[in-house]
């Protein structure tokens, strides 16, 4: 089954070699096709070019795309979106004077989502969870990275994981799972954290691997919850079994951690709202993609991870949703990309370069995802006739996608 797809004002994101990411001043390179043609195999991209050497090309189905910027789906490489229920009291709260660390003090916070998890049945989890991938799936996301960590037992962090797994066989979209049993310390550990980084190292670890049930090790290194010796022994423990590290990491604080990340030869450090001099010199010594998560800084009021800084530093950017109930109950891309443009400074191709290349570098899938190059999946998202590609994140809040593609297929 062919697809054919004429006469697209603007093609964007194509690479004819097959680039794994994109860094410093590169980062403000888009290369495009203007007046193209797309030519997809099943689920896989075969051909493209201007539409004037498209005349002998015959395919199954054809679209018209005049008017229209075709682009790669968007690569989510940091969400938490297996969740049950809500906290819209917490934002409320926080409306009213609370901060998110006074919340997670009084008990609220992750250990409240915790709390609903261990309580909602495996197929009610299935359940929520569904309607949030079908939604970001229309929203043009191809590509998603999905956590555990509400969990925080042995029994409901394998639950989870089993949900991402079920999402992964029934979604076309792209799916990996990461074990982030260490997102918080459990009300029964509340005196004891080192036994419950001991039950993540020698029980829930092992497990996981044996099972299959993740490809990443993620900790939330963060004062408060866990330190710079439990991220190193956990990121070990995880390496130990096959597990890649990719690491929330100076959310709120600066202390060391993404010093441990790349020494472990972590995949990607996200957050990075406070950065200093000494990390990004750490981050040029590694092949560690750093990942921005603007939506959670939007939704908190926290500072933007500084982008601008960081590509000028000549390192790569990924942009991520950060999708959870706690700090980002959105996973929007369209606006994460439009917010980076808005608020952290990116151009228009830095930021489309960011969520899309980068971001399936930071899950490890760049190879077969995150660009418009013959052999990798046909996921593509087609957008209504728009003046140009700076019009998406340029009219914000909007929805400017008319079609998504994933494998080859609608969705
Ligand atoms: N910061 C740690 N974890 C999530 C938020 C979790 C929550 O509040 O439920 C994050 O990435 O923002
Ligand atoms: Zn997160």
């Amino acid at each position: 089954m062919t697809t054919l797809i004429t006469n697209i004002q603007e093609l964007l994101q194509v690479r004819d070699t097959n680039i794994l990411k994109v860094s410093g001043k590169d980062m403000k390179q888009l290369p495009t096709i203007k007046n193209a043609y797309l030519l997809i195999d099943d689920d896989t991209i075969v051909g493209y070019g201007y539409m004037e050497d498209c005349k002998n090309i015959e395919a199954d189905t054809v679209i018209d795309a005049t008017g229209k910027v075709v682009l790669p789906t968007w690569c989510d490489s940091h969400t938490h979106i297996v969740y049950a229920g809500n906290r819209e009291q917490e934002f409320v709260d926080r409306i009213n004077g609370l901060s998110y660390e006074d919340i997670a003090n009084r008990g609220g916070g992750i250990l409240n989502s915790t709390e609903k998890l261990q309580q909602t049945s495996e197929d009610d989890l299935f359940e929520q969870s569904v309607k949030r991938l079908k939604a970001v799936m229309k929203l043009g996301t191809g590509a998603i990275e999905i956590k555990s960590g509400y969990g925080l037992t042995v029994e409901a962090e394998l639950k989870m994981l089993r949900v991402i797994k079920r999402l992964k066989q029934d979604f076309p979209l792209k799916v990996k799972a990461t074990l982030l049993a260490a997102h918080a310390v459990p009300k029964d550990y509340k005196d004891n954290k080192d036994g419950f980084v001991d039950l993540v190292i020698n029980e829930m670890i092992p497990k996981v691997a044996k099972e299959q049930l993740a490809t990443y090790i993620d900790v939330f290194c963060e004062k408060g919850y866990f330190d710079l010796n439990d991220t190193e022994r956990i990121l070990k423990a995880g390496k130990s079994h096959g597990l890649i590290p990719k690491i929330h990491v100076n959310q709120f604080n600066a202390f060391g951690g993404i010093e441990v990340a790349v020494k472990n030869q972590a995949l990607s450090v996200d957050h990075l709202e406070e950065l200093n001099e000494s990390d990004i010199a750490m981050l040029k010594t590694g092949n560690t993609m750093p990942v921005a998560l603007p939506s959670c800084s939007y939704f908190l009021s926290i500072p933007y991870t500084p982008g601008r800084q960081l590509i000028d530093a000549g390192l790569p950017l990924a942009l991520a949703s950060d999708y959870n109930p706690g700090s980002t109950p959105s996973g929007n891309m369209n606006f994460v990309v439009s917010t980076a443009c808005i608020k952290m400074k990116l151009t228009p191709e830095e930021a489309i370069n960011a969520a899309t290349i980068n971001g399936a570098y930071a899950m490890g899938i760049s190879a077969m995802y995150g660009s418009i190059t013959r052999g990798k999946k046909a996921n593509i998202i087609i957008t209504k006739a728009i003046p140009s590609y700076a019009f998406l994140p340029y009219a914000f809040g909007d929805n400017h996608i008319d079609t998504v593609m994933i494998n080859g297929q609608i969705v």
